[in-house]
């Protein structure tokens, strides 16, 4: 049993009450036009440590769109599925571009740098999907977060997965140049949808914290001993976080937060204290690479007054 964060719910109240009057909060994703709907003021935190002290702030209790956070979830079933093997579809370079860009795929063989980036967990998709139907494949990825956050009521927002569905172009062109160097093995409507409808899943903050509990401790959830994956596995998880995680953005989140971290489109932030506690910070407003502003200075506070880095002070 891990030893408790000292401080942990004081500091986190802190850190909200600072941040809630901010107004530079970036700005909201509207290319998938259901999340321009969000209320742009929303903000929540949740942490949670290896001896099962959850502290919270804000709308932590509110369910918003886990978008790219999903890509961590379906990476670590992929692995499971696939083992090294998987690599042979996917590097774990980042890529120094947008978390859309095509540019890269042409001269790389359709083998996108990293699971992280759309082109990266499109292929990630394609995996979990061979052999089965999407609707298989999709309860099997809403299971495991259902699973690993001891939470059956997580859903998916229909009407998200309908908005990026209509509008996501880009994906599709990604899905079928990808595709076309015979790096995806089944239909790419089915793929797309399936990722599509990961990217749609709704959680909260608390639990994102609680599913990615086994990150934070060398791959097992700490209240029942349960091993997700080897320990192995989390670190190297945890590593393509550190690294690629927020994509064109990634150095800048290891400069200033010093924690593995993986941001979505609807300003959610996982981030991994290895040892210590797994963290989910929300707040819709987004950075110019597609990260949640307040999100970053939310865990660059509190992985300062708690002394997270994985970097030491
Ligand atoms: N950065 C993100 O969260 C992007 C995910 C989004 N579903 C997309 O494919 O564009």
């Amino acid at each position: 049993m891990s030893i408790a964060l000292p401080c942990l719910q004081e500091t986190v109240s802190e850190i909200t009450e600072e941040l809630r009057g901010r107004t530079d909060r970036g700005e909201v994703a509207t290319y998938i036009p259901e999340l321009a709907r969000v209320d742009s003021a929303s903000f929540g935190i949740a942490v949670v440590d290896g001896s099962g002290q959850v502290a919270v702030g804000g709308d932590a209790d509110v369910p918003f769109s886990i978008q790219s956070i999903s890509k961590v979830f379906t990476l670590t079933l992929a692995l499971g599925m696939a083992g090294d093997r998987l690599w042979q579809r996917v590097g774990r370079e980042p890529s120094g571009s947008r978390f859309n860009s095509i540019i890269q795929l042409e001269n790389e063989r359709g083998i996108p740098r990293n699971p992280f980036i759309n082109a990266g967990a499109i292929a990630v998709t394609d995996l979990i999907l061979s052999g089965h139907q999407p609707r298989e494949a999709l309860g099997e990825i809403l299971r495991f977060m259902q699973f690993l956050a001891d939470d059956p009521t997580i859903k998916i927002d229909a009407a998200v997965a309908a908005s990026e569905l209509r509008t996501g172009h880009r994906n599709s062109a990604l899905a079928h140049y990808m595709k076309s160097f015979g790096v995806l093995d089944n239909p790419v409507d089915h793929t797309l949808g399936v990722y599509f409808h990961h990217c749609a899943i709704a959680m909260s903050c608390r639990q994102l914290a609680m599913a990615s509990r086994f990150l934070a401790h060398l791959g097992r959830n700490p209240a029942t001993g349960f091993s997700v994956v080897q320990p192995e596995r989390a670190r190297r998880i945890n590593a393509v976080m550190l690294t690629c995680g927020h994509y064109d953005g990634s150095g800048d989140f290891a400069y200033r937060v010093g924690l593995p971290g993986k941001s979505g489109v609807g300003g959610g932030i996982l981030a991994i204290a290895p040892g210590k506690a797994s963290i989910t910070v929300w707040s819709p407003g987004l950075d110019e690479s597609g990260n949640s502003r307040l999100g970053r200075i939310a865990l660059e506070m509190l992985a300062k007054r708690l002394d997270l880095s994985i970097f030491g002070v």
